[in-house]
């Protein structure tokens, strides 16, 4: 009988996460010191990236795969306006099926790799009026709903050398970076600080649940980022969280009265893709996600400008 050595690691602790640094670290031409996790539809935000290497998630040891239409499912790595920086294109969500320590496993790679920052950006819900599609909020807090309920990467036993078991959480975004990102964002980003609050996901919110939202605290709605903020601030990293609107969550009101208008398009998109199933099985799914296809269009057209902000950012994160 021999011991099989490998399921001594355990799919997303320490070791899992040395390994896939490791494995990072026998690539890579030079070390990232800034992460950035580029949110749904903002995979663009890796263009402005200089010399980069690319690595597809299926390659690299314990990463698990973008199920999301939006994230690529790829690390690149290079420098941005001169510093070096490791850009993911896509990120893992809790709706996937991935637990909390699969979320936050690329940002604690990041950590072990030597990046001492992290730029957690998404698409994201508004919950204020004023607060308006293509407008950036940047995060001056987050309400962590599934954490708050136990899911979160931290839960199990503490391994010290991430970080402490009860890590603090106020200032988690910090502050001089949240003032560079707002002093520096392009005019038309409009941006403004707010907090963002992470819910599970995939369903988008009902009204009443909009409303609550709002009662919470809440100026932006999203499902993601908060695993990894968490993590990151675990294991000591600085975090500037970046939420590009992209709809108003509490729009459903409209919807309402927009319903049957969707509703015939739905019944139009299933009878059309009747008549040709094989051809436009493509335009199904299209109507299937209108909602995520109006996210990632509008995260598009903002990611430009979010780019703009991430190339003047990006030098002056360089250094702590
Ligand atoms: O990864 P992010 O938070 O940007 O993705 C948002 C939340 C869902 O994944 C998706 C909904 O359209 O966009
Ligand atoms: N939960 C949630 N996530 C989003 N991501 C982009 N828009 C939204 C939204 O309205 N709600």
């Amino acid at each position: 009988w021999e011991a099989r050595t490998d399921l001594w690691v355990l799919p997303h602790s320490y070791e899992a996460c040395a390994e896939a640094a490791a494995w990072l670290r026998a690539r890579l031409k030079q070390a990232p010191v800034v992460g950035l996790v580029c949110g749904s539809g903002l995979g663009a935000l890796a263009q402005e990236l200089q010399q980069p290497q690319s690595f597809d998630y299926g390659d690299i040891p314990h990463f698990p795969r973008s199920t999301v239409q939006g994230h690529a499912g790829r690390l690149l790595v290079g420098t941005l306006g001169g510093c070096p920086c490791a850009v993911m294109q896509g990120r893992f969500h809790l709706y996937e099926g991935y637990s909390p320590a699969q979320v936050a496993l690329p940002v604690r790679t990041l950590a072990l790799l030597g990046a001492h920052t992290v730029v957690l950006t998404n698409a994201a819900g508004s919950l204020r009026e004023g607060l308006d599609p293509g407008d950036l909020l940047v995060i001056r807090d987050h309400i962590d709903l599934p954490g708050l309920a136990g899911r979160s990467p931290l839960v199990g036993a503490n391994d010290s050398r991430f970080g402490p078991r009860f890590p603090v959480m106020a200032g988690a975004y910090d502050p001089a970076l949240r003032r560079l990102a707002l002093a520096l964002a392009p005019p038309p980003l409009r941006a403004r600080a707010g907090v963002y609050c992470g819910v599970g996901g995939p369903s988008y919110e009902t009204p009443a649940e909009c409303a609550l939202l709002r009662m919470l605290g809440g100026d932006a709605v999203g499902m993601s980022t908060v695993a990894e903020a968490a993590a990151a601030r675990h294991c000591g990293l600085r975090v500037l969280g970046l939420s590009l609107i992209t709809n108003a969550a509490a729009s459903h009101e409209e919807e309402e009265e927009e319903g049957p208008e969707h509703a015939k398009d739905m019944e139009h998109a299933k009878e059309h893709a009747k008549e040709h199933a094989k051809e436009h099985a493509k335009d199904t799914e299209h109507a299937k996600d209108k909602a995520h296809q109006e996210v990632l269009d509008a995260a598009q057209a903002g990611a430009r400008l979010l780019a703009q902000l991430l190339l003047a950012l990006a030098p002056r994160l360089q250094h702590v």
